[in-house]
C-alpha cells in the first residue's frame, strides 16, 4: 500500500526498519546545505585505515538534465525499446538530486573489498540520515554506470568505480515494506566445542 510519509522518524532501529526506497519524488529541490549535512553524517562510516575511499558528484536542475542525456547516450546504443530510453532520460532529468558515489579501485583485493564495504556503509548511512530528515532516496546501479561513455561524461577516471547512483528528494509516495527473513532462521550459535573439529 502506498502512503505519504508525513513525519520524520527517530530512533536508529525505527529509521532502519521504516526506510523505504523511493522512486517518486515531489518536484521540490533538495537544498545543497542539507545534502552536505547528510554527507557529513554519512562519512562517519567505518573505513579501514581511515582511507576515506570516496568522492561525490551531485546533479540537480540543469545538471540533472545533463545526467539524463549522459545516460541516454548509452541507452540509445543498447536499449531496444526507444520509448523506455526516453522515459528513463526524462525521469533522470526530473529527480530533484542525484548523488554519484565514486571509489578508487585499489588493485589489492583486500583493500578493494574493504573500500567497497566502507563505501556501501557510507551509502546506507546517507540513506538513513536522509530518511530521518524526511528525505527519500534510492540506491541505483543502472547498467550505464559501468559504460565508458557515461563515465567519461561524468569525469570518472580509469581506476575509479561508481558504487552508487542515489536519487534523493522529498517522497511523493512511499511504497509498503516487503518482509525480511527472520534472522533466527539464518543464525547458527556455536556455544560448545564442535566434536568433529568443524562447524556443521
Ligand atoms: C547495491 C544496491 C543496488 C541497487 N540497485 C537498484 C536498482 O538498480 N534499481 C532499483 O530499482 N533498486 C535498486 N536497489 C534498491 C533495492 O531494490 C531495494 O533496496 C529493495 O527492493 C528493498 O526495498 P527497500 O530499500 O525499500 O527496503 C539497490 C539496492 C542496493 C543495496
Amino acid at each position: 500500500m502506498n502512503q505519504i510519509q508525513s513525519t520524520p522518524v527517530s530512533g536508529i532501529a525505527a529509521v532502519i526498519k521504516e526506510r523505504r526506497s523511493i522512486k517518486q519524488f515531489k518536484p521540490d529541490p533538495l537544498p545543497v546545505g542539507l545534502l552536505e549535512e547528510l554527507l557529513n553524517v554519512a562519512v562517519w562510516a567505518p573505513n579501514h585505515g581511515l582511507r576515506e575511499p570516496w568522492r561525490f558528484i551531485a546533479f540537480q536542475g540543469e545538471g540533472a538534465k545533463f545526467l539524463g542525456e549522459a545516460a541516454f547516450s548509452f541507452m540509445k546504443r543498447t536499449v531496444a525499446d526507444s520509448d523506455f530510453a526516453v522515459k528513463r532520460k526524462e525521469y533522470l532529468s526530473s529527480v530533484p538530486l542525484t548523488l554519484i558515489v565514486i571509489m578508487p579501485e585499489d588493485p589489492r583485493q583486500r583493500e578493494w573489498d574493504e573500500d567497497y564495504a566502507a563505501v556501501s556503509a557510507l551509502v546506507q548511512n546517507f540513506q538513513l540520515a536522509a530518511w530521518e530528515q524526511g528525505v527519500g532516496t534510492i540506491w541505483k546501479t543502472d547498467p550505464y554506470i559501468y559504460a565508458p561513455e557515461f563515465r567519461n561524461k561524468l569525469g570518472v577516471q580509469p581506476g575509479e568505480k561508481i558504487v552508487a547512483m542515489v536519487h534523493a528528494g522529498y517522497p511523493e509516495t512511499v511504497p509498503g515494506s516487503r518482509p525480511r527473513t527472520e534472522a533466527s532462521k539464518l543464525l547458527k550459535i556455536v556455544d560448545s566445542y564442535p566434536e568433529s573439529g568443524v562447524v556443521e
